[in-house]
């Protein structure tokens, strides 16, 4: 199928764009090179190690210095352990396990630590990511072979060889909390036989909708659902709500958050809390009792010794077998007894769910996941139901090749465009204020938005601008070039300087506990220093200081603030804007305000881009538009 060998040409594309800058970041890379690229972890200091499931030694590592550098150590990612004797040859590689703070697990693939280990320093390095590939890979062949058969009613669907059906006679059950269109969603859910599709907007609810509709289809289905999202923090959200709605969710894979409450959700939490544990405990305790007697008896010794000692050896790896089958019966059983099934897309295929069927699939923040990822949890169900908005970030691609040649195109984008009549728009917003809300609603929502009524008026004091837009053409506030990124020193400037004539106007309205959130945001990393930079040195903004966040846009997904300033940096004769032709992250960025949005940036650059242009006559019409002229007399 065409179809899938494409998808497989630009994936493998793509993994090798990735395996290029991954190793144009580590190959002849010192170790602090690596440290500074957020790719290893050194030194570190050992704090512990346990013996786990398939005899894999789980060792727990903390750093002990360079505590600060973000870093790309995340949960699932494959890493190595080792000396700065001989990084080459003393190493062994696993799996990052857990991750919180300075502190992460790594599972080796051995059973005990290696003898270096106890000396020289040693550290945590990341490896390339080749499993998630293999998965995606695997998934894409699995689908072009089922797609062959051409019986496959779903795969056929998604594909767009066969229309969208679904069954008639339902209808959905009373839910007094959700407005129309949210009803719809959760109705169109309950009667898809193969697909459904909801389109949520900023603020619209979609989360809402989304826990609303796995709920009644565990009631209406009597079947697991498996609940996916690209991202952890997506995952854990949904976790969560679907918790508090009083299902049995079960957690696959880390959180990124650790909150009692989502750890309470996992699968090593609910063994541990499993009444078969203690047994399983004692005997590993065991087992691990025989191994340091063995370790006793070196290799050199004679016969008998080695005799002894493999005759230990033995006896704990029985043991460890015995520990193994009853903590699998442990995992069946609660894996059995969950209703939802939780975990990001690679997740779906940890070992102890994959694997699981299920009848229903719900991928979430679908307008960031990459499609052959998506494919790993859509093999396993008959009926998949893709949540988010195709007007919003993108998911992250290495390769502009694969990019151009379609990988940036997700499935659900696809989905909307091949079954219009699959899809639910929720068109009722619970963020913005309506003038906020309105030139996106216009450029992206086909107007078809609407502002709820406890927002579309609301203001941070009788009177103020919801909407401003500064323009600081002709101003001589010219961009300069940091490294790759851009900035603009004055526009920072004017911009904190209008934070703090406005923060000394809301002062005397509101207490500092309830004092409205404000962020600033750029979408270059260098406007942001320099933006923090004027935070720090305007001493009236220090008491609030806690109220306000300078962001990038990627990081602020999902994110909403009472007040949001918007540096757009770009500043130049050439009429240039680099990324902010992206104009789906401006979407993001323009969205995320409830109360006040304040946008700064150079009317003669920006015009060059239609977008902008038509958002600077807007504001216009909507006495929005002030220059930055009579803002600084
Ligand atoms: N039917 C409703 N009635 C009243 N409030 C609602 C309704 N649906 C959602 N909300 C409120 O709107 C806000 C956003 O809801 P939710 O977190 O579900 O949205 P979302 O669409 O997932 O957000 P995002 O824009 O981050 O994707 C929440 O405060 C929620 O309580």
């Amino acid at each position: 199928m065409d179809y899938f060998t494409t998808l497989l040409d630009l994936l493998k594309t793509e993994r090798e764009a990735d395996r290029q800058q991954y190793q144009q970041l580590t190959q002849s890379a010192s170790v602090a090179e690596r440290r500074a690229n957020g790719l290893t972890w050194y030194p570190i200091a050992i704090r512990g190690s346990e013996l786990g499931r398939g005899d894999y030694l789980t060792v727990e590592v903390e750093r002990t210095t360079h505590q600060d550098l973000s870093h790309q150590l995340r949960t699932g990612v494959p890493a190595a352990l080792f000396s700065n004797h001989d990084p080459k040859t003393d190493r062994v590689e696993g799996t990052v396990s857990f991750q919180n703070g300075n502190r992460l697990k790594i599972t080796l693939l051995t059973d005990e630590l290696p003898d270096w280990s106890r000396q020289g320093k040693l550290g945590i390095d990341m490896l390339f990511d080749d499993t998630s590939y293999d998965e995606m890979q695997d998934a894409l062949r699995q689908a072009n072979a089922l797609a062959e058969t051409g019986t496959n009613q779903l795969i056929n669907t998604l594909i767009g060889t066969a229309a969208a059906t679904f069954r008639p006679e339902i209808t959905p059950p009373a839910l007094p909390r959700l407005n129309a269109s949210q009803h719809q969603a959760v109705g169109a859910i309950l009667a898809a036989n193969e697909l459904a599709i909801v389109h949520g907007p900023p603020g619209t609810g979609k989360t809402t909708t989304l826990v609303q509709a796995i709920k009644a289809l565990v009631a209406q289905d009597h079947k697991q659902v498996l609940v996916v999202a690209p991202s952890n923090a997506a995952v854990d959200l949904l976790s969560e709500k679907l918790h508090d709605e009083g299902l049995n969710v079960l957690r696959v894979g880390n959180p990124s958050r650790i909150s009692e409450r989502l750890t309470a959700l996992t699968l090593d939490h609910k063994m541990a809390e499993h009444s078969q544990m203690r047994e399983a405990k004692k005997l590993k305790k065991q087992a691990g009792e025989f191994k340091n007697m063995a370790h006793k008896y070196k290799r050199s010794f004679g016969k008998a010794e080695r005799d002894q000692r493999k005759a230990l050896f033995d006896e704990a790896h029985r043991i460890m077998k015995d520990v193994a089958n009853t903590e699998q019966y442990i995992i069946d059983d609660l894996v059995g007894r969950a209703q939802v099934i939780t975990a990001t897309l690679v997740g779906a295929n940890q070992y102890m769910v994959r694997g699981l069927t299920y009848h229903t699939v719900v991928i979430d923040e679908a307008g960031q996941a990459l499609e052959p990822a998506c494919w790993i949890p859509i093999l396993k169900a008959k009926k998949v139901v893709l949540a988010g908005d195709p007007y919003q970030l993108s998911p992250t691609i290495k390769s502009a090749e694969a990019a151009r040649n379609g990988l940036n195109v997700t499935l659900l984008e696809k989905c909307i465009a091949l079954h219009p009549d699959a899809v639910t728009m929720l068109n009722e917003q619970y963020r913005m204020h309506e003038q906020i809300m309105d030139y996106s609603a216009r450029i992206f929502y086909n107007n078809q938005l609407r502002a709820h009524a406890s927002v579309a008026g609301h203001l941070l004091f009788s009177g103020d601008s919801p909407l401003e837009f500064i323009d600081t053409a002709g101003c001589g506030f010219e961009e300069k070039l940091e490294g790759t990124s851009s900035t603009n020193p004055e526009e920072a400037a004017l911009a904190i300087r209008h934070l703090a004539q406005l923060v000394a106007q809301l002062a005397p309205l509101y207490a500092p506990a309830s004092f409205p959130s404000v962020a600033v945001i750029s979408p270059y990393k260098q406007q942001l220093v320099l933006l923090n930079e004027q935070l720090d040195h305007t001493p009236d903004l220090q008491p609030y200081r806690h109220a306000i966040s300078v962001n990038t846009i990627d990081s602020f997904q999902g994110q909403e603030r009472d007040v949001i300033y918007i540096s757009l940096t770009r500043s130049n004769d050439r009429g240039e804007i680099g990324f902010l032709s992206d104009i789906r992250r401006m979407n993001v960025a323009m969205t995320r305000a409830r109360k006040k949005l304040v946008i700064i940036g150079d009317s003669a650059t920006l015009a060059s881009h239609p977008f902008y242009a038509d958002f600077i006559t807007n504001a216009e019409r909507l006495n929005a538009y002030q220059s930055a002229w009579s803002f600084m007399a």
